[in-house]
């Protein structure tokens, strides 16, 4: 039986900096993540500092460590041999690519085999779930207390939504509108729609906004997440009547701490593809089952739906949800987001 409340226990133990154990199908893996450690932490966790340090692959290929590793597994987790000199500052080195201008890194590193996969690919997962760089020390042998890869799937299990309040909520552009709210007993997030307008016998028309709090609250013009958020909400409005899903997944799924690391790259030159892998996350991370489960609970099963992403209307359609039209939803550029919207255009497929 999995549990997805101990996952909810060992993201806060990580984000604490105490560690953590994941048993998989091949292993057990015990695991201190390097953001939240510190010499003194890591001399407790691994006191003959033999440790291996545990990369995802795209940190792994920027440490030109990829092309050593086992090549049944080329988007698998790394694990760096750990040497005499490979301290708690040169993990954080390896762990952190916003230091390698700063920092050049030394080496050579090697790539090690690694047998508990399972628990690796896992634990590289519940980095991102804890909002943390994806990178530990991790030992190998067994734990008292440990989740399952299982348990971490089931902490992002969509069909565990459920609406837990509603009220009349008129905003700007759209007086008639009620917000209805979404959680999970185990996730943070808490999830929201906006009804806007009243059903008139056709498909609502819907936008799946991701929660962006640089855009929409201060008004960055580093994305057009803002002006799409207060954009969709006057066309629902006017298109009669529609849902507006806010879903927290900043950051496409990284969150905040670890998307701001990306703007942090993109001042070095990256774009926000590069950034997204050089750190070690997917270039989308969003879990869109999500959004198919808040519509479904809604009863809106066929809809028409706002983006210039053909990635949502897949992920959406595979929820069992029917987008029976997409209406595209472009805003003008700015200065400082035109380079963002052109990698949207030319690398990530959104038709721009
Ligand atoms: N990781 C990362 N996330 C970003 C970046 N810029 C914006 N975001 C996040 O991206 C999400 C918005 O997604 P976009 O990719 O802009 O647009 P989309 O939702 O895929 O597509 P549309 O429906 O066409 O707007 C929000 O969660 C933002 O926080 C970035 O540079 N890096
Ligand atoms: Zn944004």
């Amino acid at each position: 039986m999995s549990d997805p409340r101990a996952v909810a226990r060992t993201v806060d133990a990580l984000r604490r900096g105490w560690p953590v154990a994941i048993c998989g199908k091949d292993g057990t893996l015990k695991l201190l993540a390097i953001e939240t450690a510190d010499a003194e932490r890591l001399k407790t966790f691994d006191p003959d500092g033999a440790a291996p340090v545990l990369l995802s692959a795209g940190r792994a290929a920027t440490l030109k460590l990829a092309n050593q590793r086992d090549a049944a597994t080329p988007d698998g987790p790394v694990l760096v041999e750990r040497v005499p000199w490979l301290d708690f500052d040169i993990a954080t080195a390896l762990a952190d690519p916003q230091l390698d201008l700063a920092t050049p890194l030394k080496g050579p590193f090697r790539a090690i085999e690694i047998d508990a996969g399972d628990a690796a690919s896992a634990a590289l997962r519940l980095a991102r779930v804890a909002g943390l760089l994806p990178a530990f020390f991790a030992i190998a042998g067994n734990a008292d207390e440990a989740i399952t890869p299982a348990d971490i799937d089931a902490h992002e299990d969509a069909d565990r939504l459920r609406i837990v309040g509603r009220a009349r909520l008129p905003v700007a552009g759209a007086e008639d509108s009620e917000i209805v709210a979404f959680r999970t007993d185990e996730m943070p997030g808490e999830h929201v729609a906006l009804l806007i307008g009243q059903p008139d016998g056709n498909p609502p028309l819907v936008r799946l906004h991701s929660e962006c709090l640089t855009g929409d609250v201060l008004g960055s013009l580093k994305c057009d997440c803002g002006p799409q958020l207060q954009a969709a909400i006057k066309a629902i409005e006017a298109s009669g009547w529609g849902v507006l899903l806010y879903l927290r997944q900043e950051g496409r799924g990284i969150g905040l701490i670890n998307k701001l690391r990306a703007y942090a790259l993109q001042d070095q030159g990256f774009d926000t593809v590069d950034a997204n892998t050089r750190l070690g996350f997917a270039v989308d991370a969003r879990n869109f089952a999500v959004a198919g489960r808040m519509l479904a609970l809604l009863g809106q099963k066929t809809v028409r739906l706002l983006t210039n992403n053909p990635d949502k209307v897949a992920a959406l359609e595979a929820s069992g949800i029917a987008v029976v039209e997409r209406v595209a939803h472009k805003l003008p550029p700015n200065p400082h987001n035109a380079r963002y919207l052109d990698t949207k255009r030319d690398r990530t497929g959104h038709q721009l």
